[in-house]
């Protein structure tokens, strides 16, 4: 038997598959956590990587792994390859001044959609480096390279497998390769602000407005070109929305909402899109097609707030929102804890609306939670545009039953909720069985599906509510 490794390297944990080549079949998994957080070490995300590794029982038999990766994050490398300073991840809000600057410097949103595909927003790597400019010159000075968190990683790997068999002791210090091993994929590469997926290529013009200079990229590979050339050999990898795309099978006419630390609602399109009023990131994907992608800040950890603020765990907060009534009495959460990205509100906070003595129990606060969360998602759903034939539940707070039983009346229509699994690693893990077998025959479970009545009343609430938050 063929395996193959998949890599989900996301803001929260690391998660490896290990999949038969041929069928796809698990075979092993671990995970190992991330450091909470938006500024962290990018060798954080090496040692939770060898964990999880290990947790998969290692690598023996597997003849390919990919890496997929959360999006955006400023990963700065010196000359020698050490990391200059922490990672900003796309989470990461500080660059909000950054990105306006750079809009109105380039001529505004529509020539950014049309350079890029995207109208810059405090997540893309472009602006994160407009901040280290103006901030941190010193680093910016000793800066010989940028990539991203799954190219970072992709690199370490390629040194590792170079230094000999897996070993967390063996290869923990392994060396790094030279920069210009660097390399990276159309999908996450589209996330940076500075590379076009309609032209395929960089726009170091943007970049060097951005910084100020141009330090050395990751070279960007094809969707089944492997990076070397064994004895395992490693994939492009690419972003994990764009992994997860690939894991769950997307295909035309499914829209994909995945609820992890980020709330994403994507779908696989044939053409590059360019949305100037900014909504839709116009990604590319990991197979040669794009993207368009609309994500919030808030999503899996608006439930792990209101589990804390309510005191239970995950699964008491999921029959706790089932016990309250659609639309909670009225009880609205606007649920920007970290701030918000779409809609743009980089600074604002959440705010509980409609509180009376009778919302005021801990299973309306759970139904507000769910519901808030989800309005924003339907809302990315709205702005996405697209007819979709299938709307596909995936990400760890589709593990609960009160999200899947929510969804449908928040987003008025029915759910997909296919197998609870990794998808992003699954991704990964079938990118990699490209470069080893000429037609892996991957067949996940049957999808589930969840209906509701809708209530439009509840989102048009919620929509008021939106218009009073505090910054
Ligand atoms: N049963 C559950 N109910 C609600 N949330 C859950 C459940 N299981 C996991 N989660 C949440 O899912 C999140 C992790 O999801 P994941 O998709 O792995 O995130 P990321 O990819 O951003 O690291 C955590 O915030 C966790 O609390
Ligand atoms: O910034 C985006 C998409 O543009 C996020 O989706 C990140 O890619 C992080 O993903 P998760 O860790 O939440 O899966």
């Amino acid at each position: 038997m063929t395996l193959v490794a998949g890599v989900d390297s996301s803001t929260q944990s690391c998660k490896v598959v290990i999949r038969d080549a041929e069928t796809g079949e698990l075979v092993r998994q671990g995970r190992a956590p991330h450091p909470t957080g938006t500024e962290v070490h990018p060798s954080h995300w090496w040692t939770a990587l060898l964990q999880a590794i290990e947790e998969a029982g290692g690598l023996d038999g597997v003849a390919a792994i990919s890496v997929g990766g959360q999006q955006h994050g400023m990963v700065c490398l010196d000359e020698s390859g050490e990391v200059v300073r922490e990672a900003l991840l796309w989470n990461d809000t500080r660059s909000a001044q950054a990105a306006t600057d750079l809009i109105t410097e380039q001529g505004g949103p529509q020539a950014w959609a049309d350079a890029v595909g995207s109208v810059p927003v405090a997540s893309f790597t472009v602006t994160k480096l407009r901040w280290l400019a103006e901030n941190e010159p010193a680093n910016v000075a000793c800066t010989a390279a940028v990539c991203l968190p799954h190219d970072w990683l992709t690199w370490r790997l390629l040194g590792a497998l170079e230094s000999g068999p897996f070993s967390v002791a063996a290869w923990a210090d392994a060396p790094t390769p030279p920069l210009d091993r660097l390399v990276t994929d159309r999908g996450d590469a589209s996330g940076t602000g500075y590379w076009s997926p309609a032209s395929g290529s960089y726009r170091t013009d943007l970049l060097k407005a951005a910084l100020g200079t141009v330090p050395l990229l990751p070279r960007v590979l094809g969707p089944v070109e492997p990076a070397n050339d064994g004895p395992i050999l490693v994939g492009p990898g690419t972003g994990d929305n764009m992994a997860a795309a690939l894991g769950v099978g997307a295909r035309s006419g499914d829209v994909v909402v995945s609820l992890g630390t980020s709330g994403t609602v994507f779908a696989v399109a044939e053409t590059p899109s360019a949305d100037p009023a900014g909504l839709v990131a116009g990604f590319a994907d990991a197979t040669g097609r794009f993207l368009p992608l609309v994500c919030t800040l808030n999503a899996a950890r608006v439930m792990d707030a209101a589990a804390r603020i309510a005191g239970v765990g995950l699964d008491e907060l999921s029959a706790l929102a089932l016990q309250a009534p659609p639309g909670a009495d009225g009880l609205t959460l606007v649920p920007y804890l970290e701030g918000e990205r779409t809609p743009n509100r980089p600074t604002a906070t959440g705010s509980v609306h409609g509180l009376t003595l009778a919302t005021s129990t801990p299973a309306h606060l759970a139904r507000a939670a769910i519901e808030g969360m989800l309005c924003g998602l339907a809302d990315a759903l709205d702005a996405l545009s697209m007819q979709a034939e299938r709307v596909l539940l995936i990400g760890g707070a589709a593990r609960s039953e009160a999200v899947r039983r929510i969804a449908p009346t928040v987003f008025g229509l029915p759910i997909s909720v296919p197998p609870p699994a990794e998808y992003v690693a699954d991704g990964a893990a079938y990118q990699a069985a490209t470069l080893v077998t000429t037609s892996p025959d991957w067949r996940s479970g049957d999808a589930e599906t969840y209906t509701g009545d809708p209530l439009p009343s509840l989102r048009a609430r919620y929509h008021r509510a939106t218009t009073h938050i505090l910054d």
